[in-house]
């Protein structure tokens, strides 16, 4: 399998280039050539298989020609082993048509580890032998930070740098990144948005000095293992829902637009995807985008679900460029420049074809999170609420089965989830005495020169 950057100026990598580069070159982001087909054959064959198995199937063919099917399925293995369930991310019913795929049974709690747990064993696998120091520099409004930090403490060879905006994550959230305390683990507290940090980072994969110096990486969506990860359970919700024969909906919580974009890749590859519901907060460029075409950031609103405070979606250029047919490096250029734009008839029309999207405020997600209480007898995060708020309001045909991605465990968010129903999610036991833990972290200026140098004075220089 190679990829192609969605900006066209990049050269094609394998699957082994790819993970380790995280951005491309040009700036743009790495996508397959082509899409791997699954048959309706393909897709019947997955029912009753576990999902380590699944993964194997549904990724192999994205990793060919740099793992064989035995080493991914090792990799899964150890990987999805850690998880609390043996379903990896099980499917819980609400009624008779909505369903949430519970993707936080992870050690730190939410979906990111469903990826990030696989990419940490990536990196260590193909770094092997290379006695060039790794250097992560990532960007996380909360749960990317503490999945990436978990999945590479203490890793020889790598150090992680991760930038958070200063008091806009929850303390859950903050403490699963700066309790760990090993020296491989750098965090930084910017003052600035989700945004900011993101856009610092795609500077630092820019700079050509400093990736002369510094062998780069990524562990946000923007390395494509990530969303590669992410397409898996999209296959096994469907398929224990009834595909290939049956067509189910998908309401997906969505920031940066990672977990989505792994739900269009799925129905790129033939499944029966009726829609991909994309759930914003009032952080909602992607509704707007969406409903309009009109792509224009505003300033960051912190809520109740800070992991989706986002206003620049980094992989909606991935989906663009699908949409283009090609590179979209003029767009992205002048959105780089003034923040906005809007997006091309033909881009909007193909669009619609498969997504929608809903705009729920933070009353909206509230009276969500008392439904899911009252109706179902589960408690749920503010973001899954929002998922699940559009999900419920969506048009959709009878009898087509909704599943919501419930992206986050409750009680990383215990505060607003009871100011909302009452309740008071506890933290399972594996992470339990988080609050007693030590904590280890800078605050720098929101200034590209103070990241910049911070992690220049810390980072292993290229050998
Ligand atoms: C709990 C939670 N829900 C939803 C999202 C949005 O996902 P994405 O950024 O892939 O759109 C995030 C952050 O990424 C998150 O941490
Ligand atoms: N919500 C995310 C933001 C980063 O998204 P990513 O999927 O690109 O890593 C977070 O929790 O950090």
């Amino acid at each position: 399998m190679q990829y192609q950057s969605t900006r066209g100026g990049a050269p094609l990598l394998g699957f082994r280039d790819v993970t380790l580069a995280g951005l491309a070159s040009d700036g743009g982001l790495y996508v397959p050539t082509s899409w791997p087909r699954f048959s309706r054959e393909d897709i019947e064959a997955l029912k009753g298989l576990s999902y380590v198995e699944t993964a194997v199937r549904v990724m192999a063919p994205f990793t060919a020609g740099d793992l064989s099917e035995d080493e991914l399925r090792a990799l899964c293995e150890q990987a999805y082993g850690r998880f609390s369930q043996a379903a990896v991310t099980p499917l819980v019913q609400l009624d008779h048509r909505h369903f949430l795929l519970e993707l936080f049974h992870g050690p730190t709690l939410a979906f990111k580890d469903v990826a990030l747990q696989l990419l940490g064993l990536l990196f260590e696998k193909f770094l092997t032998g290379s006695s060039e120091p790794l250097t992560i520099v990532g960007a996380t409004s909360g749960d990317t930070g503490s999945a990436a930090i978990d999945a590479v403490a203490g890793r020889h060879g790598v150090d992680i740098f991760m930038l958070h905006p200063k008091g806009r994550v929850s303390d859950v959230q903050r403490r699963q990144m700066t309790t760990v305390l090993a020296p491989n683990v750098h965090n930084i507290a910017i003052e600035g948005s989700f945004d900011d940090a993101q856009a610092m980072v795609k500077a630092l994969f820019n700079d050509r000095d400093f990736t002369g110096r510094f062998r780069l990486s990524a562990v946000n969506s923007i390395n494509w293992a990530r969303l590669m990860a992410q397409v898996v359970y999209y296959f096994y919700a469907a398929v224990r829902l009834g595909a290939p024969a049956q067509k189910v909906a998908f309401a997906v919580p969505t920031g940066n637009f990672g977990d989505v974009f792994a739900g269009y890749v799925a129905a790129r590859m033939g499944l029966p995807v009726e829609r991909l519901i994309v759930a914003t907060n009032v952080n909602d460029i992607l509704h707007r985008a969406l409903s309009s075409g009109d792509y224009s950031a505003g300033t960051v609103t912190p809520t109740a679900a800070p992991s989706m405070d986002i206003q620049v979606s980094s992989n909606f250029e991935r989906l663009l460029s699908d949409l283009a047919g090609g590179s979209v490096a003029e767009q992205m250029a002048g959105f780089e420049s003034s923040k906005a734009m809007r997006l091309t008839n033909a881009q909007q029309e193909g669009a619609a074809k498969l997504f929608s999207s809903d705009r729920i405020t933070p009353e909206e997600m509230n009276e969500t999170m008392r439904w899911a209480h009252a109706e179902a007898a589960q408690v749920i995060d503010p973001h899954s609420a929002i998922g699940l708020a559009a999900a419920r309001r969506a048009e959709l045909p009878a009898d087509v089965p909704v599943v919501t991605l419930a992206t986050a465990h409750p009680a990383k968010f215990a505060d607003a989830v009871e100011r909302a129903t009452g309740v008071r999610p506890s933290l399972p036991a594996r992470v339990g005495d988080l609050f007693d833990r030590q904590e280890r972290y800078d605050v720098l200026p929101g200034t590209l020169d103070a990241v910049r140098d911070y992690i220049a004075e810390r980072a292993k220089p290229r050998t």
